[in-house]
């Protein structure tokens, strides 16, 4: 649905971008994520129409962005990182605005517009001045305006940010019906875990290059078998880490006081039967306890260097 090639933005001396290449999938959710400054907000303006690049190329549905802006337009509906003022509109007057400006005929803006807020949870703010909505409602509401041409592909630059904890789930359920209309959606953060939360695909961004890209359920399969394993023993602590040490799907073992730590990979069934080891050996164990690796670490270890 979307492919990026070679892509460069300079503003003045700055490089914002230094040959971005990726594609994106139709009906992916794709996470696009990089500390600030990283080049998302410029990617994700140049794939709506509203910059032009320095050189190299992006496509929306087969369409170049800049020789085919109007093709581009059609199929996208974007919405920025920040939400202007607008005093006298009501939410379904600001969605009737924009729905016009569209050259969507009033009769159907009538019929798409109580479907739109209702989609993003606001029926019940129909006729609110859209000034007195919450940070969390204009975020839903800029969706809603993004969503009026019914297009094919989002692109939502940072819609998470500044929401509280309720919001952001509220935000997540609608992006899940979206996805399940069919919809491709790309939405940026600066935060690796709650992109995970809500994408199929992940691409980390630093300074103007792909520095990671892959599919977040292989990250996860890939987490499960990157298990840290913490073992208390009440006795016999030096005998166990040799015994440890001796096992193929432990790969370091350490000790902290009575604590013994192994950095293991493998599955269930072996983590059971490294336990059932222990136990028939006679080690004196008083405690065994697990936890996954650091997602932005495992995320960074197994996809570095795709794309760029
Ligand atoms: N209009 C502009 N003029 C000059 N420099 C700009 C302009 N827009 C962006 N930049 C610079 O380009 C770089 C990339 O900015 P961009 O907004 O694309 O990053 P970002 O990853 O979206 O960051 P954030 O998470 O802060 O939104 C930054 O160094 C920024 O200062």
């Amino acid at each position: 649905m979307i492919q990026i090639r070679n892509l460069c933005k300079s503003y003045g001396k700055m490089q914002a971008l230094k040959g971005l290449t990726m594609d994106i999938e139709k009906g992916t959710v794709f996470g696009f994520v990089g500390p600030n400054g990283a080049g998302k907000s410029t990617t994700m303006s140049i794939l709506a129409t509203l910059l032009a690049p320095t050189s190299g190329k992006a496509y929306v549905g087969g369409y170049e962005v800049t020789s085919h802006p109007k093709e581009v337009r059609k199929l996208i509906g974007y919405m920025p990182d920040f939400f202007g003022v607008y005093d006298n509109l009501t939410a379904e007057e600001y969605l009737d605005f924009y729905g016009a400006n569209y050259d969507i005929p009033s009769a159907q803006r009538k019929q798409i517009i109580p479907q739109l807020l209702d989609l993003v949870n606001l029926s019940h703010k129909r006729d609110a001045y859209v000034d007195s909505l919450s940070r969390g409602m204009k975020q839903r509401l800029g969706l809603a305006r993004s969503l009026v041409h019914n297009p094919e592909v989002l692109i939502l630059d940072e819609p998470a940010s500044g929401l509280d904890p309720r919001a952001r789930i509220e935000l997540r359920e609608i992006l899940k019906e979206l996805r399940d209309m069919g919809k491709t959606i790309i939405i940026s953060s600066h935060i690796l875990p709650e992109l995970a939360e809500m994408c199929d695909v992940i691409g980390v961004i630093e300074e103007g290059n792909l520095v990671a890209f892959g599919r977040v359920d292989e990250i996860y399969a890939k987490m499960q078998e990157q298990r840290v394993l913490r073992i208390r023993l009440t006795g016999r602590i030096e005998e166990a880490m040799t015994r440890l040490r001796e096992m193929p799907v432990i790969t370091s073992v350490t000790r902290e006081g009575s604590w013994v730590v192994a950095n293991f990979s493998g599955q269930d069934e072996q983590q059971v039967e490294l336990l059932r080891e222990l136990a028939v050996a006679g080690f004196p164990v008083a405690a065994f306890n697990e936890t996954v690796g650091d997602l932005e670490d495992i995320f960074l270890e197994i996809t570095k260097g795709v794309g760029s």
